[in-house]
């Protein structure tokens, strides 16, 4: 209770200073003149202004990170200005504009909302976050930001770190399908594979001794600060309107903190080791590198984890697609005597892309269809883009990837819906079948096919990604059969409204099934090629 009542004190002081308060104020006063008085430059996109005053604002209150997309599917514009309490918003949905910010990183930065959601959820000061952002001084030495960056995606594109962190995670997720009962066990199947998915994920950063598996609960901490993440940055009483991502981030900090303190770290990934020298060299405590840690954990679940569940749950949906995926998923196992009087039955992912095209597809068609994040950039300095309009500093620009990624002229009449041959691109010899025309279709799909972002931006962890969802699913599609505990046919279950900063959204509710290992398979071991366990 004393807690309770400390914690809520130090909010109120946090956020509701008188100094605060008369800021609101003004930038109330300032926005109202803005929106009364203040007019565009010819040359910006067109002003769509709400019939009612402030309509937008009660539109991404009521929406909220669906509100550009919902408008942009009215609006039916390339591209468009709104103001929201003086803010001016250039809604970008059109591939070639949006190509064109992501090409030009310096005019259309990522940075500032990273820098202020990051600030927020850590507390860090002010003169902190200027050594964590500053830009290379005189003796050219990159900032922490830069350096964090660069590492991310020198230790996830394919190479030697990568093959590492996705061996450990395959180590970990093979421990999991190795626990399931040969009788069959029954499993809500969303909470089952988050958790069975989020322990490999976490197992492959952290190493195999990590916080998550001396205390499985942290699972579910995980995935309260998740959920809670937008009620954490806005800081509103956090202890009372986001208790269980409060709490959850606190548990987050102690078990880190104590996984640098006995130095489990060093059994890390190189990702995760190069994380704790870059904090070090820029000046970092162990508690600040702690939390980083944490954050980069949200990073790597948040997406990887839903899709995975969406893609067995579409594939399992359709009657037709597990034994086409099973039987193009016999050239990538091997069944063999493993000298102790049993089986191992070996699967390997790294011949998914060549050996699997309807997997495949299926993985590209699911990225379309489920990952359409609303990506952000601040506009730093007046620019023209496409010699056609200005967008002004100041600014901010928004991506409804939903819109391109469904758009009808570029994916065609069933554009809304999920088509599993949709990126399947050979005939039974394997011979390219794209025709011109097909060809030229498939350019624009290409430009207008945005699930990771792009950019400087674009997710440094795809690939960790698509081995992540592919290991999953592959082997659950190959080795198990799922049926519903009703016995009823299975069922694709809701989504979720998506949260503000995610691309997938997340189910709404659970499906009992029965997950058994196939009759044929019966007392094998499983294992996946690179990782141990084989
Ligand atoms: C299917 C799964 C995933 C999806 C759909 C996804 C999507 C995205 C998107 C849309 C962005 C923002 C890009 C932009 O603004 O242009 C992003 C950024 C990021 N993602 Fe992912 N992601 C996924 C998995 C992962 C994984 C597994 C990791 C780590 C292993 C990861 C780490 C990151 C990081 C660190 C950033 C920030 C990059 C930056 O600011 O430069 N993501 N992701």
């Amino acid at each position: 209770m004393a807690s309770t009542i400390m914690d809520l004190v130090r909010d109120i002081d946090v956020e509701f200073s008188p100094l605060i308060v008369c800021g609101i104020i003004a930038g109330v006063v300032f926005a109202c003149w803005q929106f009364l008085f203040t007019g565009l430059d010819p040359r910006e996109p067109p002003e769509v202004r709400s019939s009612i005053p402030f309509g937008h604002l009660f539109g991404m209150l009521w929406y909220k990170a669906e509100y550009v997309t919902v408008l942009s599917r009215k609006v039916k514009q390339p591209i468009y200005t709104i103001r929201i309490l003086g803010t001016r918003m250039y809604i970008l949905c059109s591939p070639e504009f949006i190509q064109r910010t992501f090409a030009n990183p310096k005019a259309f930065t990522f940075e500032p909302f990273v820098s202020t959601a990051v600030r927020r959820l850590l507390n860090i000061s002010e003169p902190d976050m200027k050594i964590l952002l500053q830009e290379p001084g005189p003796e050219k030495l990159p900032s922490y930001a830069q350096d964090i960056h660069d590492l991310e995606h020198s230790t996830l594109t394919p190479g030697a770190a990568l093959s590492q962190l996705n061996d450990a995670f395959q180590t970990r997720l093979a421990k999991s399908f190795n626990e399931i009962d040969t009788e069959g066990t029954t499993v809500n199947l969303h909470s089952w594979s988050r958790d069975v998915v989020t322990q490999a994920a976490c197992a492959a950063i952290l190493g195999p001794d990590n916080p998550y598996e001396d205390d499985p609960t942290l699972i579910e901490a995980l995935w309260d600060f998740e959920t809670d993440i937008v009620l954490l940055i806005l800081r509103i009483l956090p202890s009372l309107t986001a208790r269980r991502g409060y709490v959850g981030r606190a548990r987050l900090r102690t078990a880190y903190l104590s996984y640098h303190h006995t130095g489990l770290w060093k059994q890390g990934s190189p990702l995760l080791r190069g994380m704790r020298e870059i904090g070090k060299k820029h000046g970092f405590n162990d508690t600040q590198i702690a939390e980083w840690d944490v954050l980069f954990t949200i990073a790597a679940v948040t997406n990887a984890i839903p899709i995975s569940f969406w893609m067995l749950s579409y594939i399992l949906a359709d009657p037709q697609l597990t034994p086409s995926v099973r039987g193009e998923l016999k050239a990538i196992v091997t069944v063999k005597e493993d000298g102790k009087g049993g089986k191992v039955l070996t699967l390997d992912p790294r011949m998914i892309r060549e050996h699997c095209p309807i997997l495949i597809s299926i993985w590209e068609e699911m990225l379309r269809f489920t990952s359409q994040p609303t990506l952000g950039r601040y506009v730093t300095t007046d620019t023209v883009v496409n010699n056609e309009y200005l967008l002004k500093a100041g600014s901010v620009v928004q991506i409804p990837t939903g819109i391109t990624q469904s758009n009808p002229s570029y994916w065609g009449p069933d554009s809304s819906s999920f088509n599993a041959r949709r990126f399947f691109k050979t005939d039974k010899d394997g011979k390219e079948k794209a025709s011109k025309d097909e060809r030229e279709q498939e350019k624009l799909q290409r430009r207008a096919y945005t699930p990771f972002g792009g950019g400087k931006n674009l997710c440094p962890g795809r690939h960790a990604a698509a081995n992540e969802t592919l290991s999953f699913v592959a082997m659950m599609i190959y080795a198990f059969t799922i049926e519903n505990k009703d016995g009823k046919p299975f069922k694709v279950i809701e989504t979720a409204p998506r949260a503000a900063g995610a691309s997938v959204p997340k189910a709404e509710g659970d499906v009992e099934v029965i997950i058994r290992l196939r009759d044929d398979l019966r007392g094998a071991r499983l294992a996946f090629a690179g990782g141990e366990g084989r």
